[in-house]
């Protein structure tokens, strides 16, 4: 390869070009269209991120797209700006080159399929017309700039002899940069590096030209068809951020990139792309276009860095490399995440309590905190650092006289019947009590019943949600006074009638325990 590229110059053999088309080819998924302000934001994050083309609209597409491209190229300085054309469209590449005026460094792509579905069925076009197509199209793009791009639309699917041809056309016609898009993403990864093997051996001039690959993702394969196009002698990728694109649509431009940063000892391409960005430019799109990229993306998702089961989370206290193969900062998050669910361990708990500023936690403390951390793990989808706090607060607690077993309710709209069981002295009492004031207070008198405190009066009770959603933990405060003496006991639960009854029970125990105070052998 002995290159002296119109926009790059001389090309090291193994520096890979990034052409992002999120604008033009990622505009093309349904739901998805930008406007002008939104293309002008997406394009300084592009050339930010170190893109080094960025395929900018289809300017005879729409008058707004002819603007956009027009505007971009005028604002954009560090990237080539490219605008699409149709080889054989009426005035596509008159347009696509008026567009491109401002721009300091600029490319017309021109198209057209060459497979023989393509030519027969949507084209309506005998080979030979195509081939005088490839040649009249990149001649008279070359007059608007001598950086050219010629795509053989529906290229993985057609007849390698033809594809050689019109290849060949192609760059004896001022074509520089020679795509090969895998436009309905059928091809294997084994296509595509021979592909590009067989026309770099046998077409003229193949070496004076770069030769770039387009994947789109229908069978999953966006990506590691890149890579293999890479290893077959391509040397730009055309790519988007999220992988967004027509149908199911383009190989992803962070994915690449990491691809090429973690695995760099076999695939030894060089590029510009600044990897810690990557995290910022998938959020700008997704705010963008209202879509978020689903949990377990790689490298964008929310759950890319995330660990929630024990072993992983172990694991990664020990040595982060155990599950991770690229550090979360190196891509443009802040830290690797542990949620704490009914997955997790130990380790991960007590990590998370210390966080929390729970330090002085003895390994008792410890497990009992962490079964309760289980049960309600199991009844909670997340479970929120509040949650822990209001879980550990529950746990440290005075001496337990009396301690909650287990509770059923039948709720109507006159009456509540409460069946309630408590250990009172190591006994399990149960009672049942029917009221007309609310299942709270249908509880309450069962407990009063299995313990009588008539000394005491009732004066607080409130309750709140520990953290969001229908499945939140209530955490209930109750005041208890007696004779001068007022204690607050505090209750969490996903049930707002348990979380009372912890609350009672634990302002009970502090009463006890203050009773027991007074008078040491006398606990009721
Ligand atoms: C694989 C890709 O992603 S290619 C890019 C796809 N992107 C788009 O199509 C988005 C923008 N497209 C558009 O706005 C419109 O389709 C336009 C403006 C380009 C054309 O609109 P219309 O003139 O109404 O044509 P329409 O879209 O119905 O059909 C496409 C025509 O282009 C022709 N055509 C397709 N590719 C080429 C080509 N490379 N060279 C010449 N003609 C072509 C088709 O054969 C068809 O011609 P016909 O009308 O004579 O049958
Ligand atoms: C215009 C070409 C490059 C294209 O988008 C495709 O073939 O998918």
């Amino acid at each position: 390869m002995n290159i002296n590229h119109p926009s790059f110059g001389k090309i090291d053999k193994n520096r890979v070009i990034f052409f992002d088309t999120t604008l033009r080819d990622g505009e093309q998924s349904p739901g998805f269209s930008m406007n002008l302000d939104e293309k002008l934001r997406m394009a300084r994050i592009l050339t930010e991120l170190g893109v080094d083309v960025i395929e900018a609209g289809f300017p005879v597409a729409s008058t707004g797209d002819f603007e956009s491209v027009y505007r971009i190229a005028e604002l954009i300085k560090d990237s080539v700006i490219c605008s699409l054309a149709r080889s054989g469209g009426k005035n596509d590449i008159e347009k696509a080159g008026e567009a491109l005026k401002p721009a300091k460094r600029k490319r017309i792509h021109n198209f057209i399929s060459t497979s023989p579905l393509h030519m027969k069925y949507k084209l309506r076009m005998e080979p030979e017309t195509v081939l005088e197509i490839i040649a009249d199209g990149n001649k008279k793009a070359r007059q608007f700039t001598d950086d050219v791009q010629w795509s053989a639309e529906d290229g993985s699917r057609t007849d390698p002899d033809f594809l050689c041809r019109c290849v060949e056309v192609a760059i004896k016609n001022g074509a520089t940069t020679i795509n090969i898009p895998d436009t309905v993403g059928y091809s294997t990864p084994e296509d595509m590096r021979r592909i590009f093997k067989d026309l770099l051996e046998r077409v003229p001039g193949a070496d004076q030209v770069i030769f770039s690959c387009h994947n789109h993702n229908d069978l999953g394969l966006g990506v590691a068809n890149t890579i293999a196009s890479l290893q077959g002698g391509a040397r730009q990728v055309e790519c988007t951020i999220n992988g967004i694109g027509e149908r199911a649509g383009n190989a992803a431009l962070e994915e690449i990139t990491m691809i090429l940063r973690t695995r760099h000892d076999e695939f030894p391409y060089d590029n510009r792309i600044i990897s810690k960005k990557l995290l910022n430019a998938s959020r700008t799109l997704s705010t963008i276009t209202g879509f978020d990229v689903q949990p377990n993306k790689a490298i964008v998702g929310r759950n890319a860095f995330a660990h929630e089961s024990g072993i992983h989370q172990d694991g990664m206290l020990k040595n982060a490399e155990t599950y991770e193969i690229m550090t979360p900062e190196s891509v443009g998050w802040n830290r690797s995440s542990f949620v704490l669910g009914k997955h997790s361990g130990r380790a991960a708990f007590r990590d998370k309590l210390k966080s929390l500023g729970y330090d002085e936690f003895s390994d008792e403390k410890l497990n009992e905190a962490f079964q309760r951390f289980k049960t309600l793990a199991d009844q909670k989808k997340t479970v929120y650092d509040d949650d822990i706090s209001a879980l550990v607060d529950d746990e440290v607690r005075d001496h337990e006289f009396i301690r909650f077993i287990d509770m059923s309710i039948k709720s109507g709209i006159r009456a509540s019947e409460v069946l309630l069981t408590l250990e009172v002295d190591k006994q399990n009492k149960k009672v049942e009590f029917t009221g007309n004031s609310g299942s709270v207070d249908a509880a309450f008198n069962a407990i009063r019943k299995i313990f009588p405190h008539p000394e005491a009066t009732l004066s607080l009770f409130s309750i709140g949600a520990v953290t969001q959603g229908t499945d939140a933990q209530a955490k209930t405060t109750v005041r208890l006074e007696e004779n001068g003496k007022t204690v607050d006991g505090q209750g969490t639960d996903v049930d707002t009638v348990v979380s009372a009854v912890k609350a009672y029970v634990h302002a009970l125990n502090k009463l006890l325990t203050k009773r027991q105070r007074q008078k040491p052998e006398n606990v009721s």
